[in-house]
């Protein structure tokens, strides 16, 4: 098992480039799928554990898959008959994998996938998804652990309200949609970056989807679509991340590949608190300062403050003089890292939905570990800023989402190093 060593008190100075975007190639990938004819050509590819899984699904769904992750390039084939059970194995490892069901519906006219269950961020149910496939004339069932939707036929096009605009059901009945016959309009959809760049691909796949980033998208349902190449957006979360990175340092960092229309909320909030910003023609250029003064935050879907930037923040926050108080709306249970915070002295208390910081805490090194992705990195941005040394570990959840996280941190200066935990390497870092 692996382990991140960081030791703080270093300034983060430097460019650091962005991959493409996690949670926007995640469903590119399933929705991949849909091709009946020719290859797509997937390219900007980040070179994470969560992009080899859904690979493996494909795979397991009789799909050709070649990944080229140095080219960050996957080429998918997928005008063959395809199965259309994705398996509790994939799905356990990530829920993403629920994904497949719209495409694999459209296509076979059925598809079983593993229920996800909860995960460490809550229980996270997938009534909204179904809700949208039932309209479009699927029959739901449930048995041994798996969801049945069954289609006598082609789905029909129908007017899909979500009680809450989720990005995975959005996701899935967009691709379910693109295959129907008539028109879906879906009203309450999610209006997050990764849903229009989701759109972008189906329409160059022969699709006709208008709306992806309003919160109502038209879906008119096309016979075929046949394979293109795309490229995936960056990645906003670990532009966000690496913001923090260079706030919490009190750094100079300017950071290559973001899109600053996506990061809207993150950029006001960091100001807000006093952190310098500013777009320049090599990208965007985060300044720290000293101190910097403690807001609120609620996290919100798209355009509000992005939950997968809530745990990051709450480092910074703890960093910040004054009381801040972070509230999460998105998720149930999305507080696992308060209790670590707090073993590297964090003045934190949650309080309902809300976490209640009083600050500045004086951050200690401490051995922590990472509840899920996002906790991992923010466990790792507070050892930044920490006295002393961290040690971070749980770091198959940093997989999932980073590509080379310690590695980017160590070129902007940071003193980082990621050991395995049967190496003696740790032991030169433990006489600091
Ligand atoms: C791979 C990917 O893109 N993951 C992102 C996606 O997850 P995901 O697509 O799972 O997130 P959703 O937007 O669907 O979920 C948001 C909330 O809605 C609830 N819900 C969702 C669907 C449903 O049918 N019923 C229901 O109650 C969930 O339990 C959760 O509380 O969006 C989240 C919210 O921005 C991000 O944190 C994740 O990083
Ligand atoms: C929660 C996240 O991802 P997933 O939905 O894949 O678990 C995330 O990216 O922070």
């Amino acid at each position: 098992m692996d382990k991140i060593i960081v030791k703080g008190g270093h300034k983060l100075t430097g460019k650091v480039k962005v991959e493409g975007a996690k949670n926007a190639v995640l469903p590119v990938l399933a929705a991949a799928l849909l091709a009946s004819e020719g290859k797509n050509v997937i390219r900007d590819v980040p070179t994470l554990a969560d992009v080899s899984t859904i690979n493996e699904v494909l795979r397991s769904l009789h799909a050709d898959v070649q990944y080229y992750p140095k080219q960050n390039e996957v080429i998918i084939d997928s005008s063959m008959e395809l199965s259309s059970e994705a398996q509790f194995e994939y799905v356990r490892k990530m829920r993403a994998s629920i994904l497949v069901m719209g495409p694999l519906l459209a296509r076979n006219g059925f598809a079983r996938v593993a229920l996800p269950g909860g995960c460490a961020i809550g229980s996270r149910p997938i009534d909204q998804h179904l809700k949208g496939f039932e309209a479009m004339g699927a029959e739901i069932s449930f048995g041994h652990g798996y969801v049945e939707a069954n289609v006598n036929g082609r789905l029909r096009g129908a007017k899909i309200y979500l009680d809450f605009p989720s990005v995975g059901a959005t996701e899935n009945i967009m691709t379910a949609a693109a295959l129907a016959d008539g028109v879906t309009i879906i009203e309450n959809a999610a209006k997050e970056p990764e849903i229009v760049d989701l759109a972008n691909f189906i329409n160059e796949m022969g699709g006709h989807i208008v709306g992806a980033g309003t919160d109502t998208i038209r879906i008119e349902g096309v016979a075929t679509l046949s394979g293109t190449v795309h490229h995936i957006i960056p990645d906003r979360i670990e532009a966000g991340t690496f913001m923090v990175a260079a706030a919490i340092t009190q750094g100079d960092v300017t950071i290559t590949n973001a899109v600053p229309e996506h990061m809207a909320a993150v950029i006001s909030k960091l100001e807000e608190m006093g952190v310098m910003i500013s777009e320049t023609e090599e990208g965007l250029r985060i300044q720290g300062i000293k101190p910097i003064r403690s807001i609120d935050i609620k996290t919100m879907p798209h355009p509000g403050f992005p939950t997968d930037m809530q745990s990051q923040m709450m480092a910074l926050m703890l960093t910040a003089t004054g009381t801040g108080v972070l509230t999460e709306t998105v998720f149930e249970n999305r507080f696992m890292h308060v209790e670590e915070f707090r073993r590297m002295n964090g003045n934190v208390k949650i309080e309902g939905r809300s976490v209640i910081m009083n600050g500045p805490s004086n951050l200690q090194g401490a051995e922590v570990a990472a509840t899920d992705l996002r906790a991992a990195a923010a466990l790792i941005l507070a050892g930044l800023a920490s006295e002393g040394v961290t040690r971070v570990t749980e770091l198959y959840h940093l997989d999932r989402g980073y590509v080379d996280f310690h590695l980017k941190l160590a070129a902007l200066g940071a003193d980082i190093e990621r050991v395995s935990t049967e190496s003696s390497d740790e032991k030169v870092m433990q006489t600091v």
